[in-house]
């Protein structure tokens, strides 16, 4: 096809240099008399067929400077090895190596973070991994942040960026949006952080891909969305169905599957931008009954033409692998969940391995601001199954044994440390209730609840937040009363983020009052001490169904 076409791409251009180099020597000894050194750049991604050529280029000489992190190979899946550069003294004995552990570019902050994440890598690259000596001024601890949701992570985020690039008067960072990038896994998560920057009137551009609504497939898909609105659909069966059954059969015959398909590419991209348009619809009709899917291509048109603002300089929304080789002052590497990272299609060692490689290549990004956020479940109301990436387990704070709660290894903001006037046992008075983490005054009763912005990072436990609802449930279960009876999904949160040690710690948590405190205070301090508490349905000296445990059972197990 590309014959007919009269076209050849990117790697054409090199099988033909090497065929013309390896056949024809006239043409091999000008290119060579032409160029007389090389240098190379980040060579643990080199191929076997880009190497031929660099072999090719040479000839019998070795005037050659290599520079490579054999930690940050991360194209391997295009037959990329970090062998080249590994092996690199054994082909060319004589060369003098030096490794470069001097990092002028992070904070120690983000650098003992970056050194962690390498700490628990195994595999050939990771026994050549350096340990990094930051050279630079201390800066602020890595953020981590749980979100409840993926639009509120996605919000969070731009809230966060709107703060960093106000001016430094005006209270703000004082960082340009330029300084500033959303880095993430895959390209069809870039959708949310548009929309999400375009509501936040934050400028972005797009690094390595078009935006979500200017992709071909998206725009394709969005054609026979509004053709099939039109009561085009060639299937009039369908014309009944909701939305998310109408939108699922209208991009079936684009390529769209229930299951991803194997492996990574330009396949899976197109099938994750059409995929993302699946959630979005699945996500409009929830929030929209009785929408109709002429509404939903309304919605997408508002969408496309809130996210075509003219392309500025702005904040950079990227893939990891777009991000490789620069850096900004503030960055922020989101949907860090299990399955999104490592992704669900890396199954071996290696693929793990290489996925923590691009994380590490994310981490290291980041001059000074470096925020690191996952969201429990994917849209508003969903239960909270998911899971911060294993690649965090002992880094992040709160991520050790379950029930523990010292802090993980360093790098991280410690629980309620960045909390202003949120320390001590001062008890909290009756006013103007401040964000724990941005000090805004909240007037939101929801935030209020919460004690810190919706937008504002967490630092939540989800385990114990998962203890939490899974215990709410019993009770309420047992009470015979709707969950939110017991404590709202707001309370749980907050106890979830606070983790209170005593009873005027949790007492000072907006939604606990007396008689909550009385009735399920012992339960919630030994959940947030990490107790396991004997199912309450097991409790049958409790007579009264609207009243306590007592405080006993619970009392009672401490020890364990
Ligand atoms: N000797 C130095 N003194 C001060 N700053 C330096 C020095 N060397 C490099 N830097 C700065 O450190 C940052 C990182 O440098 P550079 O981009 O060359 O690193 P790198 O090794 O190529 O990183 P990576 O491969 O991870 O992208 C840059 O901002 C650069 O200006």
């Amino acid at each position: 096809m590309k014959r007919d076409r009269g076209v050849i791409d990117f790697e054409d251009v090199l099988l033909l240099t090497v065929g013309v180099l390896q056949e024809r020597p006239d043409i091999a000894d000008q290119v060579r008399r032409q160029y007389q050194h090389f240098v190379v750049d980040e060579y643990q991604d080199v191929s076997p067929l880009q190497q031929r050529l660099l072999d090719l280029w040479l000839g019998e000489r070795d005037s050659l400077c290599v520079v490579g992190d054999a930690s940050q190979t991360i194209y391997s899946f295009t037959g990329a090895t970090p062998d080249h550069l590994l092996n690199f003294r054994t082909r060319h004995p004589r060369a003098t190596v030096v490794k470069l552990i001097r990092d002028y570019r992070s904070t120690p902050q983000v650098v003992h973070l970056a050194n962690g994440l390498l700490s628990q890598a195994r595999g050939r690259a990771a026994e050549h991994r350096l340990e990094l000596v930051s050279q630079r001024e201390a800066g602020p601890d890595p953020v981590y942040a749980a979100y409840a949701d993926e639009p509120a992570e996605a919000e969070g985020t731009a809230r966060r960026i709107r703060e960093l690039i106000t001016p430094v008067e005006q209270g703000g960072g004082g960082i340009p949006a330029s300084q500033i990038a959303v880095l993430y896994r895959v390209n069809a998560q870039s959708e949310l952080y548009e929309q999400a920057l375009a509501d936040a009137q934050v400028p972005y551009q797009l690094r390595g891909a078009e935006r979500f609504f200017e992709r071909p497939e998206v725009r394709e898909a969005g054609l026979l969305l509004r053709g099939a609105a039109r009561g085009g659909s060639a299937d009039p069966a369908l014309a009944d169905a909701d939305i998310p059954s109408q939108v699922r059969a209208v991009l079936t015959t684009r390529g769209w599957t229930p299951e991803p398909p194997a492996g990574s590419g330009a396949v899976r991209d197109r099938w994750e931008s059409l995929a993302a348009l699946v959630r979005l619809a699945e996500d409009f009709a929830a929030s929209r009954p009785g929408a109709t899917l002429s509404d939903l291509v309304a919605e997408l048109d508002e969408r496309a033409a809130a996210q075509h603002a003219p392309t500025v300089e702005g904040v950079t929304l990227a893939s990891l692998h777009a991000a490789k080789g620069l850096e900004w002052d503030a960055v922020f590497l989101v949907g860090l969940t299990e399955g999104m990272m490592p992704i669900t299609y890396a199954k071996t060692e290696q693929q793990i391995e290489e996925e923590r490689r691009l994380l590490y290549v994310g981490v290291t990004r980041a001059r000074r601001h470096l925020t690191l956020s996952w969201a429990l479940s994917r849209a508003p109301g969903g239960r909270a199954s998911r899971r911060p990436t294993r690649f965090l387990n002992g880094l992040r704070p709160g991520s050790q044994a379950i029930g523990a709660r010292t802090p993980g290894g360093g790098g991280g903001i410690e629980r309620g440390a960045a909390a202003p006037g949120g320390g001590g046992g001062v008890r909290r008075r009756r006013g103007p209730v401040h964000c724990r983490v941005c000090g805004r005054a909240l007037t939101d009763a929801g935030e209020m609840k919460l004690m810190r912005c919706e937008g504002c990072p967490s630092e939540l436990d989800e385990a114990l937040y998962e203890r939490l609802r899974d215990w709410r449930a019993e009770q309420a279960g047992l009470l015979g009363q709707p969950a939110y009876c017991v404590f709202t999904d707001k309370t749980l949160l907050a106890i979830a983020e606070a983790v209170p040690g005593t009873e005027p710690e949790l007492a000072r948590i907006s939604g606990v009052g007396r008689r909550k405190l009385d009735r399920f205070g012992a339960d919630v301090l030994a959940l947030c001490a990490g107790r396991e508490l004997p199912s309450a349905l097991d409790d049958e000296g409790d007579g009264d169904a609207g009243g306590s445990h007592s405080g006993d059972p619970w009392q009672n197990s401490t020890e364990k």
